[in-house]
């Protein structure tokens, strides 16, 4: 039985005293305990394209299980991937833990900009990246530095055809240069059917209680001329305004969110589930748990080349949390193609 990665395992409030061990038995499951990609001993703790093949092979052989590879993908960087039965995929770079693609029955849901890199040292623009553990602007870089890390593959599993893994991000050198604190995250991403799953939770194993604010940056495909985003109507807003970068303050009166122009714009205390039309015939429902606050953004002629054919959608998390010793913050997303 594989308790790891099954939805509704796990704790679902916004803070947990316990950080409750991922237990993973079965001949399906493999699971390692202090593995690491490479030692953070190095300050920019990044995979380096020559070195990640090799790397890839050796997580290979421990994690590649039915229903999951690993590979070298693009700048031969580490990449999982993740498929089931119901034609689902997607594809998850350890650099950045980020999610690079999501197809669902063969189409492609979510959205790489052209002017991503695959270096292993910057961050891979597009797909589903973190921010933390800072959204933004603040201290430390904006979107903060789990973006640009090696995150570690800690388990895999397959039980009733969903396909998960789970990635570990811990403080190191170049991360504690930044922000001098303790950490794991743990970031769980299965297919379950047609959805996409992802789980979050962040856990101070310092000594002293740190804060801190984060985000999945999910850059989805789109026709920018045809979306809408429903469910916010009535909410309290803030856009940013692309010259003076502050935050005007206003409330949404719209059931259907457009983007006929630049948006930037910060929903507070949004609802658990918003939709997401994408304007090339896919509807998507978000759902989630622990994601308090929802980001809008299309950069519209800032990216002029490319901006049409994307929608950022963020499930955020803006009002610091603070985690005393040995807490933990958990939430998840679940992103489900619905027809029509
Ligand atoms: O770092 P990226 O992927 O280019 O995204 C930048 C944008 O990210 C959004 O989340 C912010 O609201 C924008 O203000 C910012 O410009």
């Amino acid at each position: 039985m594989a308790l790891l990665c099954k939805p509704g395992f796990g704790a679902t409030t916004t803070l947990n005293k316990e950080f409750v061990p991922r237990v993973c038995v079965g001949s399906r499951h493999q699971s390692v305990v202090g593995f690491r990609l490479r030692p953070f001993s190095n300050a920019r703790l990044c995979v380096r394209a020559t070195q990640s093949t090799s790397v890839s092979t050796g997580i290979s052989g421990q994690f590649a299980i039915a229903g999951i590879n690993v590979d070298a993908g693009e700048g031969g960087l580490p990449v999982v991937k993740l498929h089931n039965k119901q034609k689902s995929e997607c594809q998850i770079y350890l650099h950045g833990g980020v999610i690079t693609s999501w197809k669902s029955k063969g189409k492609e849901l979510l959205h790489v900009r052209p002017d991503a890199v695959f270096d292993g040292v910057k961050p891979i623009s597009g797909g589903v990246p973190h921010c933390f553990p800072q959204f933004g602007p603040g201290a430390i870089q904006q979107h903060g530095f789990a973006r640009n890390c090696s995150w570690e593959v800690v388990a895999t599993s397959n039980e009733d055809d969903t396909p998960c893994v789970t990635l570990r991000l811990v403080d190191n050198e170049y991360s504690r240069a930044m922000w001098n604190f303790k950490f794991v995250v743990k970031y769980s991403v299965w297919l379950q059917g047609d959805n996409l799953c992802t789980e979050m939770i962040v856990k101070n194993v310092d000594e002293k209680p740190f804060s801190f604010t984060t985000a999945l940056h999910t850059y989805f495909k789109a026709d920018i001329k045809g979306v809408t985003v429903t469910g916010l109507n009535g909410l309290k807003c803030f856009d940013k305004d692309p010259v003076t970068k502050e935050p005007v303050q206003s409330s949404e009166d719209r059931d259907e969110v457009t983007f006929p122009e630049f948006v930037d714009r910060i929903y507070k205390d949004a609802p658990s589930r918003v939709v997401l039309r994408n304007g090339l015939g896919d509807t998507l429902s978000l759902e989630n748990e622990g994601w308090s606050d929802a980001v809008l953004w299309n950069p519209y002629m800032t990216m002029k080349l490319y901006y049409k054919d994307f929608v950022c959608v963020e499930n955020a998390k803006l009002d610091p949390v603070t985690l005393q010793p040995r807490d933990s913050w958990t939430a998840k997303l679940t992103i489900s193609p619905l027809s029509e």
